[in-house]
């Protein structure tokens, strides 16, 4: 089966995050970890969403990746690019949203695309080009204290403008309100300009699909995971993909079950307070973390003292903005986020060898360190937990079922519900 849609996801919960709105959209899809070689089998699938970890590393890694990355995909067959980051813009100042587009445009001959982070579900719209998260500006949110890419500027218009050599412009919802035709028409205004970069606004899920119906012809296309919703009916109309097929049956693997979080945004710490009064939980200290201390071998030993059948573990580094800065202070921003993700994959491991069968972790980057170090290659989509969050589950042998938490993703109980669902599912 040659696939319709390749997707490159900057982070792997971002993946998670637009696979599961595919595969609700009726496109069968599978996620990849990591840029995919000449060795990585080509799945049966409709949608193929990848899944990097290469948001906050320098650019020009970024680039490679993603280049190596699409070069994969259109000789898989994709006739359309997407390129998923972050619905609240994340990214460091050199970027890696301007320089991937950048390149990515290049390696398709292309000159025009779009960017549209919104996600309504989640609370993130695009009004005249500036970002709102929920009631108020992207800078005004707790985005502005991300550990790792902390977003002060709402303006989406000199953002990209300051990390990408396209002309950037604004297509309003005026125009987008006016539907399909109306998007082709400010889009065809920007040809003779070079390389453009759109940024278009949308307030809501029908601003995105009239989006989706207008990129129907491009090649790239750039955003959150909302602004694919609109995709799937452009390749049923195409004769690309059935009007109708059903989902292939979620099997969850039966074993304990545990939470790791290294994520330090407001909703996640709010899920762990809740999940605090329900379940045993671990914090590590990332001081000791950082000063070489066998933090893996004392969360482990705790663990396997409490873990059984049926109750969770949570282990989790995650701490306030204030905490966060401390620790970056002394050690460096990506240095100690970089150390405590990897004792994170250290106890993911070592937990999956104990018999944990079902991980929730919470956090892209940390997500990212988690399956890497459970060495998972590619995945399969199941139940939605929350908007933006499945459940997903490893393929190959002893597979693993996985929830992949945004951060700032999910409602209060969280951790609570995924294992629900879980566990309801026969
Ligand atoms: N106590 C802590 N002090 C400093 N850094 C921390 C601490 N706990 C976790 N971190 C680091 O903060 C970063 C959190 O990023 P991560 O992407 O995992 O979560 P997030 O930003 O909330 O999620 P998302 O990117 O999905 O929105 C990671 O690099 C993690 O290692
Ligand atoms: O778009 C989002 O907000 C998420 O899918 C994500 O990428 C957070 O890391």
């Amino acid at each position: 089966m040659s696939i319709i849609l390749g997707c490159i996801a900057d982070d792997l919960t971002g993946a998670t995050d637009l696979a599961m709105i595919l595969v609700r959209e009726g496109m069968k899809t599978v996620q990849i970890v990591g840029v995919p070689d000449e060795n990585t089998p080509l799945p049966s699938a409709e949608a193929v969403v990848v899944a990097l970890k290469s948001r906050t590393i320098p650019a020009a890694k970024a680039i490679e990746m993603s280049v190596k990355t699409c070069a994969w995909l259109r000789a898989a067959g994709a006739g359309q690019i997407f390129f998923k980051y972050c619905s609240t813009f994340d990214s460091t100042s050199e970027g890696n949203i301007g320089p991937v587009t950048d390149a990515l445009m290049e390696k398709l001959s292309c000159n025009s695309t779009i960017a549209c982070p919104a996600f309504p579900e989640n609370g993130r719209s695009v009004y005249k080009g500036y970002l709102f998260v929920n009631e108020g500006l992207l800078s005004e949110s707790s985005l502005r204290n991300h550990p790792l890419t902390p977003m002060t500027d709402p303006n989406l218009n000199r953002v990209l403008s300051s990390q990408s050599t396209s002309y950037i412009n604004n297509i309003t919802f005026e125009d987008v309100s006016r539907g399909p035709g109306a998007i082709v028409d400010a889009l065809t205004q920007n040809q003779g300009t070079g390389r453009t970069i759109a940024i278009i606004d949308a307030l809501d899920d029908h601003h995105l699909r009239s989006i989706g119906q207008a990129c129907k012809d491009m090649i790239l296309v750039t955003g959150g995971s909302a602004l694919a919703q609109g995709l799937p009916d452009n390749y049923r109309a195409a004769g690309l993909m059935p009007h109708q097929q059903r989902a292939p049956r979620f099997v969850f693997p039966a074993g304990t079950e545990a939470i790791l979080s290294g994520s330090c945004s407001e909703a996640t710490l709010a899920q762990i307070e809740f999940a605090k009064a329900h379940l045993p939980h671990f914090q590590l200290d990332p001081r000791a973390i950082l000063d070489g201390a066998p933090v893996v071998e004392q969360a482990l030993h705790w663990a396997q003292a409490v873990i059984e059948p049926g109750t969770p573990v949570m282990i989790y580094s995650s701490a306030p903005a204030a905490q966060v800065a401390e620790t970056q202070h002394t050690h460096g921003r990506m240095e100690s986020g970089d150390m405590i993700e990897q004792t994170l994959g250290q106890i993911a491991k070592c937990l999956r060898n104990s018999g944990v069968k079902r991980f929730v972790v919470a956090g892209g980057e940390t997500s990212g360190a988690v399956i890497n170090a459970l060495g998972i290659s590619s995945m399969e989509i199941g139940p939605e937990i929350d908007p933006g969050v499945p459940w997903t589950r490893s393929t190959g042998p002893d597979p693993l079922a996985l929830a992949l938490k945004s951060g700032n993703f999910g409602g209060e109980n969280f951790f609570l519900k995924a294992f629900a669902i879980a566990n309801s599912v026969k």
